[in-house]
């Protein structure tokens, strides 16, 4: 085994998961594009009581779902966390989650990078869908899970409320800066769309803005923090009732609190059109929601319908 191989750790939650996590070291069949992976199964890994390290235990001793994030691949550092489940996506049972320390090259939208520090909670998962029209609406799922779940765990701590929003389409915002993003990518197979959701979030990290404990910080005498595995566990629980819903349902059921999380209602937007002339002219127009293809609708004042796409990286109002 190369020096430079990235070390990855397998656990699963219950004994069927631990044999196929145990399974999964014996195939051998795990790949990254860009590295050797040297696989472990938690059991034969020292112990390591480090706090900066994600402590599996403690998240499983957590965890209450009854698919997602109970086959866990922890890693100290990775490449990526959506590489490694996107490329393996097949062999991982569904709703297999990554989690890394730190990535040395995280994937953002649009072929941005994500930082990825040390204090980041950075984890990809799988999912599946069979309905391809609601695909694109499944990462304002995530999003709204992640808002959500901070939202609990501040209110079980009696912590202070942290208002997360969503910036739409994909990151998250406190205070006015971006402290999360979401990043979704899926490939169609056998008749079903395969799902890798990843997630950045700052969670302990200053850089490259600011991190959900410092805002707390802040906030409170600084004797509480949150933690990722506390976030992870939660954020899984969230999903898992979030998916089943909007599977069940459709997005429109989860419309309400969706809207309530999101930067933009009412909000004004500058957008330049050609004219009969095929000049360009620029007009204001006002967020309304979003479109059935998950793009986001606007009106202007005569009740014109508009359906706003993000420029690449992202939404600006232009007002
Ligand atoms: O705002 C964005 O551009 C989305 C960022 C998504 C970053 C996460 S970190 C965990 C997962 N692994 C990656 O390489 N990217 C996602």
């Amino acid at each position: 085994m190369e020096d430079s191989a990235f070390l990855i750790v397998l656990r699963g939650k219950s004994r069927s998961e631990e044999e196929y996590a145990s399974s999964l070291k014996h195939k051998k069949s795990l790949r990254l594009p860009d590295g050797e992976l040297q696989i472990l199964l938690q059991s034969e890994l020292q112990q390591n009581d480090a706090t900066k390290t994600f402590q599996i235990d403690s998240y499983m001793d957590i965890l209450s779902t009854h698919q997602f994030g109970r086959l866990l691949i922890w890693s100290p550092r990775i490449s990526s966390t959506h590489d490694l489940v996107s490329l393996n996506f097949c062999e991982l049972p569904l709703g297999t989650a990554c989690i890394a320390d730190v990535q040395v090259k995280g994937r953002g939208r649009a072929k941005n990078v994500w930082q990825s520090p040390v204090g980041c909670l950075l984890f990809s998962f799988t999912l599946q869908m069979d309905n391809g029209r609601i695909v694109p609406h499944v990462q304002y799922v995530v999003s709204l899970a992640v808002t959500e779940a901070i939202k609990v765990i501040c209110k079980e701590k009696g912590l202070p409320d942290l208002d997360v929003k969503i910036k739409w389409p994909n990151d998250l915002y406190l205070n006015g800066l971006k402290v999360g993003g979401i990043l979704c990518t899926s490939t169609y197979r056998s008749k079903k769309f395969n799902v890798s959701a990843g997630i950045g979030l700052n969670v302990d990290n200053h850089e490259p803005t600011t991190c959900l404990n410092a805002v707390l910080q802040k906030l409170t005498s600084g004797a509480q923090c949150l933690r990722r595995e506390h976030i992870l566990a939660a954020f899984f629980e969230r999903f898992e009732v979030l998916f089943d819903v909007f599977i069940n349902q459709g997005f429109q059921a989860l419309e309400e609190v969706y809207y309530a999380t999101w930067l933009h209602s009412g909000q004004k937007v500058v957008i330049e059109e050609k004219n009969e002339c095929g000049l360009p002219q620029k007009s204001v127009v006002t967020v309304q929601g979003l479109t059935p293809s998950g793009y986001l609708l606007a009106v202007d004042d005569e009740d014109k319908r508009y359906e706003l796409h993000p420029d690449g990286n992202r939404f600006d109002s232009g007002i």
